[in-house]
C-alpha cells in the first residue's frame, strides 16, 4: 500500500463511521498531510451540517498551506445547504488533491475538479475508487436511478426454509445475527414487509439496539386489501412512523380508523402481478427515502425480485435443517421454468455472526 492508498483507507475508514448517518447525503472522510504528518482530517456527520473538507481544513489551519488533501468523494461544486468544498479547496493553498471518485451528484459531476484543476492545483482521481463506491453505493444509485436503495435481507436455515411448514421462525438465526440486523435497522431509512409477514410475525420492525440508541426506521407495509389487525403492534405509531401501501378503493372505513391512530398511507395501482412495486420506489424516493430494508416475506421478497428492484442481498444461513414440503422458502411465488431464466447474483462477502453466516451479493 503506498502513501496515497494508506491516507485514503483512512480517509474512507473516517468516513464510514458516519454510515446510515448522513442520509440523504453521502458519507465523506478528509484527511490533510503535511510534510508527512496529519494536519487535519474531517467527517461529514449529518446532512444540513458541514462537509468533510470544512472539518478538516478548520484543523489543519496554516498547515494547509503545501499540503495534500485526500477526499473520499470530488469536493462538490454548488451552493446545497453548504457553500461548495471546491471553492474553500481552491483558496486552501493545499498543493495537491487526491479524490478516491466523482460525485454523480448532476450538481456536481466533476465540476468540482475542474474548479481545483483551474486553479493549478494537481488532482488525482480514483484511488481507492471501488472502495469508495462500494461505501457509498446507496447513494450512487439514488442519483443514478432516483430510487431508494433496495437491500433483500432473509434468515435462512441451511435448506434454505424461512419458516417450518406450520410457520414457526423463531428463532433461526442467533442472538449475534439479530443484532447485527437491528444494526442494519439503525441505519436505513425504512423497512418493509408484506402483510403476510405482519399476520405471521406481528413484528414491531423497531430497532432494539443492547446498547441502546438506534432510529427506528419508518415501517412500510404492503397491503393491497388493507388486512392489516387494528391491534397489530407495527399500528402502534408511538414506536415508529407506519406507512400502509394499498389501493385507493381499500375499506374508507377501516382507513379512517387507521388514519385516527397516525397510519399514514400511499395508494399505488395495481397491475397484473400486484402492486405496482416501481411506482412505490420512485414515491418513496420523493418522500425522502433512500434505503429500504426488505425484511420480506417471501411473497414479497419474490415480487420484488420478479421486477429487478433488488439492489442487494444480506443473506443469514443458520446451522439448521428443517425439510417440510410446504416450509417456506425465501422467494416464493418467484417460478421459472429452466436454469437459463435464473436471476444471477455475484458474491462479494461471506461473514460469520455467532454459529450463523451471512452472505452478501450484487445482482448482476
Ligand atoms: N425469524 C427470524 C427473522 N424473522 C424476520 C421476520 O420477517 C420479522 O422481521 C421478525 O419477526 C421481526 O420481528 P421484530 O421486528 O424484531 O419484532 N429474522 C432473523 O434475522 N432471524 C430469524 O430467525
Ligand atoms: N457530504 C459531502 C458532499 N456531498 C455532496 O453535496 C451534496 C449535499 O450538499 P449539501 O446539501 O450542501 O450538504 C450531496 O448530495 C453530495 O453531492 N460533498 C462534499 O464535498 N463533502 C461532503 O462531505
Ligand atoms: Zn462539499
Amino acid at each position: 500500500m503506498n502513501d496515497d492508498q494508506y491516507y485514503m483507507k483512512l480517509a474512507l475508514d473516517l468516513a464510514a463511521s458516519a454510515k446510515g448517518k448522513t442520509n440523504p447525503n453521502p458519507v465523506v472522510g478528509a484527511v490533510i498531510v503535511k510534510d508527512g504528518v496529519i494536519a487535519g482530517t474531517g467527517i461529514h456527520r449529518k446532512a444540513g451540517e458541514p462537509h468533510a473538507e470544512v472539518h478538516a481544513f478548520k484543523m489543519a489551519g496554516e498547515y494547509a498551506e503545501g499540503a495534500t488533501l485526500y477526499v473520499t468523494l470530488e469536493p462538490c461544486s454548488h451552493y446545497g445547504k453548504t457553500p461548495p468544498c471546491a471553492n474553500l479547496v481552491r483558496e486552501s493553498g493545499v498543493r495537491r488533491v487526491v479524490v478516491a471518485t466523482q460525485d454523480p451528484n448532476p450538481e456536481v459531476a466533476g465540476r468540482g475538479i475542474s474548479i481545483i484543476k483551474d486553479a493549478g492545483i494537481e488532482v488525482e482521481v480514483g484511488v481507492l475508487e471501488k472502495e469508495a463506491q462500494r461505501l457509498n453505493e446507496r447513494f450512487i444509485h439514488n442519483m443514478l436511478t432516483d430510487r431508494p436503495f433496495v437491500i433483500s435481507k432473509y434468515a435462512m436455515t441451511l435448506d434454505g426454509k424461512l419458516a417450518t411448514h406450520t410457520g414457526h421462525s423463531k428463532w433461526i438465526t442467533g442472538e449475534d445475527s439479530r443484532h447485527s440486523v437491528h444494526l442494519l435497522r439503525d441505519e436505513v431509512d425504512a423497512i418493509l414487509v408484506g402483510i403476510g409477514t405482519v399476520l405471521a410475525d406481528d413484528p414491531s420492525l423497531t430497532t432494539r439496539l443492547p446498547e441502546g440508541g438506534g432510529k427506528n426506521p419508518i415501517r412500510i407495509i404492503l397491503d393491497s386489501e388493507l388486512r392489516v389487525p387494528l391491534d397489530a403492534k407495527v399500528v402502534q405509531v408511538s414506536d415508529a412512523k407506519t406507512l400502509i401501501v394499498t389501493q385507493e378503493n381499500a375499506p374508507a372505513d377501516k382507513m379512517d380508523l387507521l388514519r385516527e391512530k397516525g397510519i399514514e398511507f400511499i395508494f399505488v395501482p395495481k397491475n397484473e402481478t400486484g402492486l405496482n412495486l416501481k411506482a412505490l420506489m420512485e414515491e418513496l424516493y420523493k418522500k425522502g427515502i433512500t434505503d429500504v430494508l426488505l425484511e420480506g416475506g417471501s411473497e414479497v421478497n419474490a415480487s420484488f425480485l420478479r421486477e429487478g428492484l433488488i439492489d442487494k442481498y444480506l443473506i443469514y444461513i443458520a446451522p439448521k435443517l428443517l425439510g417440510g414440503r410446504n416450509s417456506l422458502t425465501p422467494y416464493t411465488g418467484m417460478n421459472v421454468d429452466t436454469m437459463d431464466e435464473a436471476m444471477d447474483v455475484s458474491f462479494s462477502g461471506v461473514e460469520t455472526f455467532g454459529e450463523d453466516i451471512r452472505i452478501t451479493a450484487y445482482p448482476k
